[in-house]
């Protein structure tokens, strides 16, 4: 039987809407318990296999699930319904900060971060130099992160989770933070994790990184599959239709 990385079945996620407006305390108090809100599936009835080493691209307009869908499959959300197998060590980068204190400093977020992912501080000291050496922080690094810019904390984000030999690597438009020479060396090390077999999926609003760094892709449209399979040719459908709004 195959072996998955990552297996997705029949998955559906609702949020609730709340359409509360302003009230007063009275109403407040009357009103306990009796939110206004609707639902809605911001994804349905999603299947995906992710092979041990394959990479997969989620591409799709703002809005369509893409980020719902990594969060699901990273075990931050629960489906509402259906399934998702993860097989493997896992590895986030998600939101920009997510796993940082604002208060420490670079360096000290490196061992909270990377304890997180449950490294020991041993483990730790031995990738420092290199987890500093990648970000480019510089002396920055002995600052606290609340005065980070975006592309330095994502820089940050990034270098410890390639340095912590993660197996499943699920990244959400990572690449569209810093400058294009941080990005070429995101994309470099991110082909390298390719070759050396690791399974990636990944948030992009650039196809083209999606044709180049992928296998396969899924283009979600309002939460559902519209197409799945090969990335070029998924990127192709959904680049035309983009065209044709
Ligand atoms: N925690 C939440 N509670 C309620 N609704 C949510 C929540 N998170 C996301 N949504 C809604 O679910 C839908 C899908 O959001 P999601 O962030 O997954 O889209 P996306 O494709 O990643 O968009 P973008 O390209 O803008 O990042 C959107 O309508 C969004 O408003």
């Amino acid at each position: 039987m195959q072996e998955y990385a990552v297996e997705v079945r029949g998955l559906y996620k609702e949020f609730r809407l709340y359409h509360d407006r302003a009230m007063s305390m009275k109403e407040r108090i009357v009103n306990w318990g009796r939110h206004k809100y609707e639902k809605f599936w911001a994804l349905k009835d999603i299947n995906i296999n992710v092979k041990k080493g394959e990479s997969l691209g989620i591409v799709g307009r703002n809005g369509s699930g893409k980020s719902t869908l990594l969060k699901v499959i990273s075990g931050i959300y629960y489906p509402t319904k259906g399934e998702v197998k993860v097989n493997g060590k896992l590895t986030t980068l998600l939101e920009l900060g997510a796993g940082f204190h604002p208060d420490f400093t670079g360096r000290e977020n490196i061992y909270f971060n990377a304890s997180i992912f449950g490294f020991t501080r041993q483990e730790i000291n031995e990738k420092l130099d290199d987890i500093i050496a990648f970000s480019e922080l510089g002396e920055f690094i002995d600052n606290p992160v609340r005065n980070y810019s975006s592309g330095m904390y994502m820089r940050l984000a990034f270098s410890v989770a390639i340095h912590i030999e993660p197996e499943i690597l699920l990244l959400d438009e990572v690449l569209a933070v810093g400058d294009s020479a941080f990005q070429e060396k995101c994309m470099s090390k991110i082909k390298s994790f390719r070759e050396k077999g690791v399974t990636m999926i990944f948030v992009s609003h650039a196809s083209m990184q999606v044709e180049k760094l992928c296998d396969k892709a899924v283009w979600l449209k309002d939460g559902e599959v519209e197409k799945y399979g090969d990335a070029k040719e998924v990127v192709k459908a959904y680049e035309r239709w983009i065209q044709t709004r």
